[in-house]
């Protein structure tokens, strides 16, 4: 029996006048892994996932999430969650009221996941404050509230960008442990990020996009094997190598 990938593309291609933002991107990421989407500032990776999440419309090609063509919005979002950058949260509602909102949009009574959301809530640190209005929260609250919302319906295929960003370091460590146990749970995480190393640790798989293009794909240790250094290379020397330009600081946090 074949399983079928989580996301396929095919000659997936986006233009913004004369910008191409995602060149012809063939890309096959397998089910129940924690993907690690790379690439420098502006290489495409946003892009490429708003066409995978049905935000926006390929200029030309196809994409196939969790079974589900990218244009099919609507059976799209019962299978899919997603974290953009900047996350879209309601200030006037609670944390509480927004996690019960995001259920709704999915037409999941939110008592029905509400044990698995509210364990989620916990352990991020998050519990004691979701009785209090968004317009009251910190950056990391705002974060975990987001990362909650993407992933309390349990889908099929979740879209991280930069999840990390604005968490102390306990969560940021809780944060990966849960993606990698929404992994073994069978949950594909396809995460962007430029923190090279937490991609390394906890990625099954890495794709490096440049200039709209995919220039590399593997598991993190075939690509860090790749490339010549005296010492041990590590993947931001792989990174480097392959985006072809030293200059680009990346955190190593
Ligand atoms: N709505 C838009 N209109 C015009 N150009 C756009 C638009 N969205 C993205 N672009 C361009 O497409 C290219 C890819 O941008 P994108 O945001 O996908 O990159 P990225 O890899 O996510 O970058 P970063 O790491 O900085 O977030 C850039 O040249 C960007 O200026």
């Amino acid at each position: 029996m074949t399983v079928s990938p989580a996301i396929a593309t095919d000659g997936l291609s986006k233009r913004y006048g004369s910008t191409t933002a995602v060149a012809d991107l063939d890309l096959t990421v397998p089910s129940g892994v924690v993907y690690g989407f790379l690439g420098p500032n502006g290489a495409g990776k946003t892009t490429t996932m708003r066409m995978l999440t049905g935000l926006v419309e390929p200029s030309e090609g196809t994409a196939t999430v969790a079974g589900v063509p990218s244009d099919d919005r609507r059976q799209l979002v019962d299978r899919i969650g997603l974290l953009p950058e900047e996350p879209p949260l309601y200030e006037e509602l609670t944390g509480r009221e927004q996690l019960e909102f995001a259920a709704d949009l999915r037409r999941v009574p939110f008592e029905q996941i509400a044990d698995r959301a509210l364990g989620l809530c916990d352990r991020l640190g998050l519990g004691e404050d979701l009785d209090r209005r968004v317009d009251g929260y910190s950056k990391g609250m705002r974060q975990k509230t987001a990362f909650v919302q993407a992933v309390q319906h349990d889908p099929s295929v979740v879209f991280l960008d930069e999840p990390t960003s604005g968490l102390d370091p306990r969560a940021a460590k809780t944060l990966r442990e849960l993606i990698v146990e929404l992994a073994a749970d069978d949950t594909t995480v396809f995460l962007s990020t430029h923190i090279l190393p937490v991609v390394e640790e906890i990625a099954d798989r890495v794709g490096v996009l440049h200039d709209g293009r995919l220039v590399a794909e593997g598991p993190p240790g075939e690509l860090i094997g790749s490339v010549e250094t005296e010492g041990g290379a590590d993947l931001e020397d792989a990174f480097l190598a392959l985006t072809g330009d030293a200059s680009e600081a990346y955190a190593t946090e």
